[in-house]
């Protein structure tokens, strides 16, 4: 992994002055200094680690379409068990053994499978990760759509807002009055972000404790899969769930059918606007704010604020710019999709932190989460 960090910064050693740096980049940037780089046995590794750095930003949609051929024959699936013989695999693949020997070596190099002892297939350590893993699995058929916008992605940014896939599919960033959307234009949406939710949820229940509250209202809390992870862990906790009346209806559905009608209220609204239902203790936006440029931002910390007494608990979960070791996914995955869904950008622990205070929230807090790339988690008192 160390070659692809290397890979990933200028490279040029930290605390160079601009002017060296300047002379590193261009010797870099010097076709003759690559050969000599690459023939020189001292510079040949790093060398190779940047041909292989870069190779891979050439090649990504191809790792990217080998998973998903694997998603959609299910080799996960099959190989869950137990490793399984080649023939057998080919067979419940339904290829030809060419084809097949082509998906697996490159999912083997991948590492989503494996070879095993005795001609058999096994799950790789990343094809593991994949097994009961519907949140990622959803995602992955999901990309379909997001490259589809990004299929030419000068055009994308050129047009500077919205593609023309994304920005469909999440109608609530285009339409001037959300709160009329009907059932069948939140169907897709709410059903993916329900099936990414726990690893979500997993990241903000060890990173806070609820135990102290009485009342928990999720505002965009979609069909309440947050709702219900809270309410497994915490079981004295009232839950309110607050979305668009086509998604609230969702949830009053999902709450009825695991049991927690008697737990739960459902609102239907628009929260930019309000108003907020009272009686909570503490209000979540979870992958929320960050769908939002900075006016709609804010109208919704208001509207959170608004629903809590002072001295109440905000807490807001999601992505954020600036997170070690994520700069990928934060600037470059949630940087372009949210510019194709037309609305938001990914902001700053700081920048997140400002607009809080707008709203009138005090000592906002980044706590630590054990996965920071996938969420992380700040949590502010109503001034
Ligand atoms: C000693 C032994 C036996 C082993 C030691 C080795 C070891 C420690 C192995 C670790 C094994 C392990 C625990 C692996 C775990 C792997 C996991 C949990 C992988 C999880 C991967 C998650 C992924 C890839 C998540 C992807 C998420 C995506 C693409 C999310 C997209 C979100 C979107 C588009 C959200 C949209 C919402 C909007 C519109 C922006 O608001
Ligand atoms: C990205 S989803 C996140 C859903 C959920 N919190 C989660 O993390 O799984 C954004 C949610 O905000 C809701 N939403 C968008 N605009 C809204 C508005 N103006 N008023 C109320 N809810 C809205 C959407 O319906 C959707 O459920």
């Amino acid at each position: 992994m160390s070659g692809s960090a290397d890979a990933m910064s200028s490279g040029a050693p930290p605390g160079l002055p601009e002017r060296l740096r300047d002379l590193y980049d261009r010797l870099l940037a010097s076709p003759r200094f690559r050969q000599f780089a690459t023939r020189f046995p001292l510079t040949r590794p790093m060398a190779r680690r940047r041909v292989r750095a870069l190779f891979d930003l050439c090649a990504g949609f191809v790792y990217t379409q080998t998973l998903l051929a694997c998603v959609r024959l299910r080799v996960f699936e099959i190989l869950r068990d137990g490793p399984v013989q080649h023939d057998v695999l080919v067979a419940r693949l339904g290829l030809s053994a060419g084809a097949a020997a082509t998906l697996l070596n490159a999912a083997e190099s991948l590492k989503l499978v494996a070879r095993r002892r005795g001609g058999r297939w096994g799950l790789g350590a990343l094809g593991a990760a994949m097994v009961d893993n519907p949140g990622v699995t959803a995602m992955v058929e999901h990309h379909a759509l997001v490259y589809r916008d990004l299929a030419d992605p000068v055009a994308l940014l050129r047009r500077d807002r919205g593609g023309n896939g994304l920005s469909g599919y999440w109608p609530y960033a285009e339409v001037e009055r959300p709160a009329t959307l009907p059932d069948a234009q939140v169907a897709a949406y709410t059903a993916l972000m329900a099936a990414s939710q726990p690893f979500i949820a997993e990241e903000v229940l060890a990173a806070y404790d609820f135990s102290a509250h009485r009342c928990l209202l999720d505002l965009g809390g979609g069909d309440g899969s947050f709702l219900r992870a809270v309410a497994a862990r915490h079981p004295d906790l009232r839950l309110m769930l607050f979305d668009l009346p086509a998604v609230a209806e969702r949830g009053r559905a999902a709450f009825a059918a695991a049991g927690l009608a008697g737990r739960a209220e459902t609102f239907g609204g628009d929260f930019t606007e309000g108003p907020m239902p009272g009686g909570a203790d503490i209000v979540s936006l979870v992958r929320i704010v960050h769908d939002h440029d900075d006016a709609r931002a804010l109208a919704i910390l208001r509207s959170a604020r608004s629903a809590l007494a002072p001295g109440g608990t905000l807490l807001v979960a999601e992505p954020m710019s600036g997170t070690p070791g994520a700069e990928p996914i934060t600037e470059a995955y949630f940087g372009f999709y949210l510019l194709a869904m037309g609305t938001g950008r990914p902001r700053k622990a700081e920048e997140l932190a400002a607009l809080l205070r707008q709203a009138g929230f005090d000592a906002p807090k980044l706590m630590p989460t054990r996965t920071p790339l996938l969420a992380r988690v700040m949590v502010a008192k109503a001034a």
